[in-house]
């Protein structure tokens, strides 16, 4: 049967992105860096897939997880605080997995986060015993206190929940946190980390069983080829041969090297794939520990 006959069976691969808000700039340009490239429809909401066949659809981050459980979209980039709280909601009320995290995607980094008033003298857990705590959170939060083996009331707020405790809502709160500027203004303080997050990609449990297995597949290759190199450099130079361990040492984050002799052998000519940062400092330390003609280019694309 056709994919056009049977609305199970689909030959496109719909991908949903934030809207608007931190995640949807930075999730565009990845998915721009991967290939992808769209026709933007009138109202923005639906962008049909012009270099391949894969479109976006761009809606509000909480209600992501719900698309891909529905079969509406297939993959979607969203907090993992998102996708962590309503995989939380489904397992206690007895539904099943059906989405998880394919991948971290190294941007939208925050912590979520217990906090509690300034003048509070921090002991532990235990203090939040028979208090009332905020949060737009609460699956994450009651599985937390229950790990903790602490009994608290769990105060559902949508937003603005750094300011319940001054309203006398709540004693303590649960929120994301990234700079600490928003708790440092309510007279707040960060006490300890209920999760780490940051923005992933997100897909079903079960594969596809058509043609958007193949396209997710070459789109996790680019996008794990993109993220790969996001903060990488191509490092060319030469070295002589019996500098060359000292050379290397100040290579930790490098992959194994292509080199090749020049010069009757005593000369080696090296490229380096390296992942972290390439300062002035870092090449200053190499030409004295022996490299010449130090080159530092950008890569711009890698395909294992
Ligand atoms: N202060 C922060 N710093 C870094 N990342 C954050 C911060 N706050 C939130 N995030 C991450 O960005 C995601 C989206 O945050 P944003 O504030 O744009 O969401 P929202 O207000 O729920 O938007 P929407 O209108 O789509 O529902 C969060 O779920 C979280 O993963
Ligand atoms: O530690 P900080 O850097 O101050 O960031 C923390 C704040 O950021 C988020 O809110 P956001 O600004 O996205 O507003 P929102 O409540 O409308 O989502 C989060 O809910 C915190 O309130
Ligand atoms: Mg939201």
């Amino acid at each position: 049967m056709s994919p056009a006959a049977n609305p199970a069976v689909r030959d496109r691969l719909r991908i949903a992105i934030q809207k608007s808000g931190r995640l949807s700039e930075p999730a565009r340009a990845l998915l721009a860096s991967a290939g992808l490239s769209w026709r933007e429809s009138r109202d923005r909401l639906f962008c049909y897939g012009e270099s391949l066949p894969v479109d976006l659809l761009l809606v509000r981050d909480d209600d992501i997880p719900g698309l891909i459980a529905d079969g509406v979209c297939d993959l979607g980039i969203v907090g993992r605080n998102v996708l962590a709280e309503q995989a939380g909601e489904r397992s206690e009320t007895g539904k099943p997995a059906v989405f998880r995290e394919w991948r971290a995607l190294g941007f939208g980094g925050c912590r979520l986060a217990v906090a509690v008033p300034d003048g509070w003298d921090w002991q532990g857990p235990q203090q939040l015993a028979g208090k009332r705590v905020a949060t737009t959170y609460p699956n994450q939060l009651r599985a937390w206190l229950r790990e903790q083996r602490v009994e608290a009331d769990i105060v559902v707020l949508n937003g603005s929940v750094e300011i319940a405790p001054r309203l006398g809502q709540a004693d303590a709160i649960c929120d994301l946190v990234s700079s600490g500027a928003t708790l440092a203004a309510n007279q707040l303080k960060p006490v300890l980390d209920v999760m780490r997050s940051e923005a992933v990609l997100a897909g079903p449990v079960q594969p596809f069983g058509d043609v958007r297995a193949e396209l997710a597949d070459l789109l996790l290759r680019r996008m794990d080829g993109v993220l790969r190199i996001r903060d990488s450099k191509l490092l060319l130079f030469q070295t002589r041969r019996d500098a060359l361990p000292q050379v290397l040492q100040l290579l930790p984050d490098a992959e194994p090297p292509t080199m090749c002799a020049i010069d009757g052998a005593d000369t080696l000519a090296l490229q380096a794939l390296c992942h972290g940062a390439m300062t002035w400092q870092r090449l200053e330390d190499l030409k004295r520990a022996g490299a010449r003609g130090l080159m530092v280019l950008p890569v711009e694309r890698m395909l294992a």
